[in-house]
């Protein structure tokens, strides 16, 4: 069998949650397994389609945005295609909640030829926030991850008996997420972009990491696309110049802080 892992992770979290499961899988497999990485973080990646066959097993990781998967990748994920390919969808959220975005993947595989024979969903630290969920998935997650993996193995040697998985999730899927803004009206924070501090060494990380591509390269601070708020700017940068400063944003982080606070555990579907 060969594995396919593919990820989309901006702040790295969904990344550490399908490299931990792909390596526990393939330690348990013999070595001749082919394990094929596809980080579809860069925008230059979602450019080409893939078609995975038969005898292909799919893990696939996204991180939760607005109780949803990111809707920049809808298009991208409609065009990998499967023949009837076993597949994991994962979803890695920032410990408010996963709402309907483990089902939305889940639905979109099935309907592009996969079939999910496992799904979870896992915490990672927040985007917006360095503390939510800090340090997330952590040494427990990991552990969970790795018994996931194993559990994952027995049902592949059970294949002709695995039956149709149902994960946690409203049909039909509810609207996005949204947050209010200081008046208790709801907002829709799109148009916020980062700014950039005088801190900026101008040593071009932020465009390199930007999964829009939309940082500018000349001069950093300007943008020449969207920005999904993913954040990967802001945690990446070495002197901690990218930062939001919109007063909605800002309240939307510190209520996120404050009513979220309490621990959530990984949720693993068969
Ligand atoms: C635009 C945006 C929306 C988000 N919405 C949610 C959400 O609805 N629920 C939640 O718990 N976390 C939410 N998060 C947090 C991420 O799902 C979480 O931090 C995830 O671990 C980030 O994955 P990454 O490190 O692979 O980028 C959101 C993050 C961003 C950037």
């Amino acid at each position: 069998m060969k594995i396919n892992v593919m990820y989309f992770s901006p702040t790295g979290t969904t990344k550490k949650v399908t490299d931990s499961l792909s390596k526990r899988i393939c330690k348990k497999l013999n070595e001749e397994t082919q394990v094929k990485y596809i980080d579809f973080t860069p925008p230059i990646i979602r450019e080409k389609s893939i078609a995975f066959g038969k005898k292909e097993l799919l893990i696939i990781g996204v991180p939760v945005y607005a109780g949803r998967v990111p809707n920049i990748l809808l298009k991208y994920l409609n065009t990998l295609t499967g023949s009837d390919t076993i597949a994991i969808p994962l979803v890695v959220y920032g410990n408010r909640n996963y709402d309907d975005a483990l089902l939305e993947l889940k639905n979109i595989l099935e309907a592009n030829g996969f079939i999910p024979i496992a799904a979870a969903a896992f915490i990672g630290e927040h985007s917006f926030s360095d503390s939510l969920a800090k340090n997330r998935p952590d040494e427990k997650d990991l552990k969970i991850v790795e018994q996931f993996a194993d559990q994952i193995l027995e049902r592949l040697y059970n294949l002709p008996n695995a039956k149709k998985i149902s994960v946690s999730g409203q049909q039909p899927l509810r609207p996005y997420y949204k947050p209010t803004d200081i008046n208790g009206n709801f907002f829709d924070f799109r148009k916020i972009t980062p700014k950039t501090s005088s801190n900026c060494i101008d040593c071009k990380a932020c465009v390199d990491l930007c999964p829009m591509g939309s940082i500018n390269r000349e001069d950093v601070s300007t943008l020449n696309g969207i920005c999904i708020k993913c954040c990967a700017c802001i945690k990446s940068c070495p002197t901690q110049a990218k930062y939001f400063d919109d007063s909605n944003y800002i309240k939307h982080k510190n209520e996120l802080e404050t009513n979220f606070s309490k621990r959530k555990e990984p949720e693993l579907f068969f």
